[in-house]
């Protein structure tokens, strides 16, 4: 239960756990050793306190209440001049609220500095002598490339709305639409009229307001029955709205009709949309490294790389994703991917969990790193491939390639290589040898991946193509 809880609530979640702080081997299979060291209070608060510093540098997963600026007031007044003693009114309408957006910025690479509400300005009220109000700045949330962007249940901020309608008494939902002219009591009013037999100008506004009121819920509502916002901002600059600003309130030269001269009264502004919403971030690269932990995943983005992630002999080096590009001579680049150790039992919140496998679903080939130092590595591919099917069941069907690193390790590596290339020939997947640490055959496996990421990014492309064609067929037939 707690562990179910915990894994809902994402990577830097997780990371804050103390379980996993108490690592001190470097190779450990079992899926119990991380609660070995549970009774050591002491250390494990102050490897804690540590890791929640360091957690919270990047962060994947986010909910973020969004809300659209509410609308300026529209204002009520009237022409002054001198031998002018009655002039028209000419109170301005109010400006629009502003807007929510989410843009991707190749500049960002984490949600942390989002806040949990997102609210735009709201628009300026309309002032005298027909001025309208400004309409109020957009929030313009810069996300990382490769963020989606997820409405959460969007019906239910309507219904809240509703409710909260629903208990105002009839004076108060009047107050909450109309602004007055001083002096202006709309029962007074009503009362007064009703004794002298004149028309009531405005409860005929007031119709109005309820016609145009009941068009924008019936308009609102189907635009949600369109679907909830769902968002892949997979490229640079990439933005979607995701709440409107609430229109501005009318000045009083709206409800100036041929009968009525001098309407008193203006309307506030409207409320700007509101909408709960879960961001994630995939991150988006050509080449995803899973691997045990001390595998070298990291030592070898480094050498294949422009990135420095830290590297170090202990488990669980790397705490968040890290993304590198591989430059060629010919300026053709490739990103890499490389990402916390996975350990068997991740899909069950062991170590850091699995969460994080979510920056190399994405990614076109997947490259498993393995030790040939260790005493078997064809298992670890085993542990591997099996937490890739546990968090997205076919996973590992996609492209893939092993990079058996550490070969510098003369005793093991060469016997170990020979098991590993044999157990693996029935999968068909090619194995590398390197020495990520001394850069030993790295340039090959710079030429390989180069190789077959351009094969599937070609295929992708004659896919799309062929999509397209059919589409177009498609559209011709109709
Ligand atoms: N001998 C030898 N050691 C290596 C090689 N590659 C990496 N190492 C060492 O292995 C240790 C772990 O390397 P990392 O790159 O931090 O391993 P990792 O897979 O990123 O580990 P985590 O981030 O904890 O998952 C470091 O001490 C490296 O120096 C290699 O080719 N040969
Ligand atoms: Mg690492």
């Amino acid at each position: 239960m707690l562990l179910s809880a915990t894994r809902q609530r994402g990577l830097w979640t997780s990371l804050q756990r103390p379980s996993f702080l108490c690592i001190h081997s470097c190779r450990i299979h079992s899926t119990n050793y991380l609660w070995q060291d549970q009774d050591d209070q002491r250390k494990r608060r102050s490897i804690d306190y540590k890791l929640r510093g360091k957690g919270r540098q990047f962060v994947d997963f986010m909910r973020v209440v969004a809300r659209g600026g509410n609308g300026g007031d529209g204002c009520v007044s009237f022409h002054r001049e001198k031998f002018l003693a009655k002039g028209p009114p000419n109170g301005g309408n109010g400006g629009r609220g502003g807007s929510v957006i989410i843009r991707a910025s190749s500049d960002e690479t984490t949600l942390r500095r989002l806040g949990r509400a997102c609210t735009a300005k709201r628009g300026e009220n309309g002032l005298g002598g027909g001025r309208h109000g400004t309409k109020g700045d957009d929030l313009v949330i810069q996300v990382p490339v490769g963020t989606i962007v997820r409405e959460v249940a969007p019906a239910s901020t309507t219904n809240a709305d509703e409710e909260e309608e629903e208990e105002l008494d009839e004076r108060e939902k009047r107050d909450k639409r109309w602004v007055y002219y001083p002096r202006m009591d709309p029962d007074q009013h009503e009362h007064e009229l009703a004794s002298t037999g004149r028309k009531n100008y405005f409860l005929e506004a007031e119709r109005m307001m309820d016609e145009e009121e009941k068009y924008l819920k019936w308009r609102e509502r189907k635009e949600r029955q369109q679907g909830a916002i769902y968002a892949d901002l997979a490229e640079h600059d990439q933005q979607v709205i995701v709440c409107y600003g609430g229109l501005g309130g009318y000045g009083n030269p709206h409800f100036l009709t041929t009968d009525n001269r001098s309407p008193k009264w203006a309307t506030r502004g409207r409320a700007g949309e509101q909408r709960a919403l879960t961001l994630e971030l995939k991150t988006i690269a050509d080449i995803g490294l899973v691997g045990l932990p001390n595998a070298g995943k990291s030592t070898l983005l480094g050498s294949i790389s422009n990135a420095h992630p830290k590297q170090a002999a202990y488990a669980f080096t790397t705490l968040h994703p890290f993304v590198g590009t591989v430059d060629y001579a010919d300026q053709y680049q490739l990103t890499v991917a490389d990402i916390p150790g996975l350990i068997q039992g991740a899909h069950r919140n062991v170590g850091l969990g699995h969460a994080f496998l979510r920056h190399v679903e994405r990614a076109k080939l997947l490259v498993y790193v393995v030790d040939l130092g260790g005493d078997a590595p064809w298992d670890d591919l085993k542990i591997l491939q099996n937490e890739l099917e546990q968090y997205r069941p076919g996973l590992t069907k996609r492209q893939s390639l092993i990079v058996a690193n550490k070969a510098d390790q003369v005793a093991m590596a060469k016997g170990n290589l020979a098991i590993l290339e044999e157990k693996v020939r029935a999968d068909k997947i090619p194995v590398v040898p390197v020495s990520a640490k001394y850069e030993k055959n790295i340039l090959k496996l710079t030429a390989i991946l180069r190789k077959n990421v351009e094969r599937i990014r070609q295929q992708e492309t004659e896919q799309r193509q062929h999509q397209q064609q059919q589409q177009h067929d498609l559209d011709d037939q109709d």
